[in-house]
């Protein structure tokens, strides 16, 4: 279940809003900018599917996106909990850091925890199966996969060159929650 929780920039003791209605969510997101859908396919994903299979199952709403946004490049990432560097990979989101291009995830499978730092306020938003989140350029955040990560996501870029973070160097991240999936 998806989940959006608003906190004060400075501390986690005081909750300002929660939801775990996709509609909810939706329009308070939408009220910062932030992009939050839920795509669907009628194709029956095998695990293991190829990176094309699963871009060619949601491609009807890949397309739409590129054609409102016009992004250049769309890969599929894909992490489970016998990675040998989920430990490395998990650090890599773990600090606040921002992208010269929108952050656009699509969850195919599993779940991720996105904290997005907007004016005076943190909102963790919990995206999982089915559900597309889309971070515009430049607006601080983090990301946790969790100790034991789980997921399959879309990304979709504008520089050809994929990933690029740049971190603010502030320690924000470490007063706000963790995906907890396990030991
Ligand atoms: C869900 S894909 C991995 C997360 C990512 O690409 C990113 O930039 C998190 O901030
Ligand atoms: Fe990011
Ligand atoms: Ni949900």
């Amino acid at each position: 279940m998806s989940i959006l929780r608003i906190y004060p920039q400075q501390e986690t003791t005081q909750l300002l809003f929660t939801t775990d209605t996709h509609d909810h969510i939706r329009a308070r997101l939408q009220q910062v900018g932030v992009r939050f859908e839920q795509w669907h396919t009628d194709t029956q994903l095998t695990p293991g599917a190829s990176q094309e299979d699963v871009i060619a199952a949601y491609a009807a709403d890949i397309d739409r996106l590129i054609n409102e946004e016009g992004y250049q490049t769309v890969d599929v990432v894909s992490l489970n909990a016998d990675n040998p560097k989920k430990d490395e990979l998990r650090q890599i989101f773990l600090s606040e850091h921002r992208h010269s291009e929108d952050e656009v995830r699509f969850f195919v499978a599993g779940e991720g925890l996105f904290s997005l730092h907007i004016d005076d306020k943190v909102y963790e938003v919990l995206c999982q199966q089915g559900d597309l989140i889309s971070v515009p350029a430049n607006t601080p955040h983090w990301f946790d996969m969790g100790p034991n990560p789980g997921f399959i996501a879309i990304r979709l870029f504008n520089n050809p060159a994929g990933w690029v973070a740049n971190y603010t160097g502030d320690t924000i991240a470490e007063r706000f929650n963790r995906l907890e999936n396990g030991s």
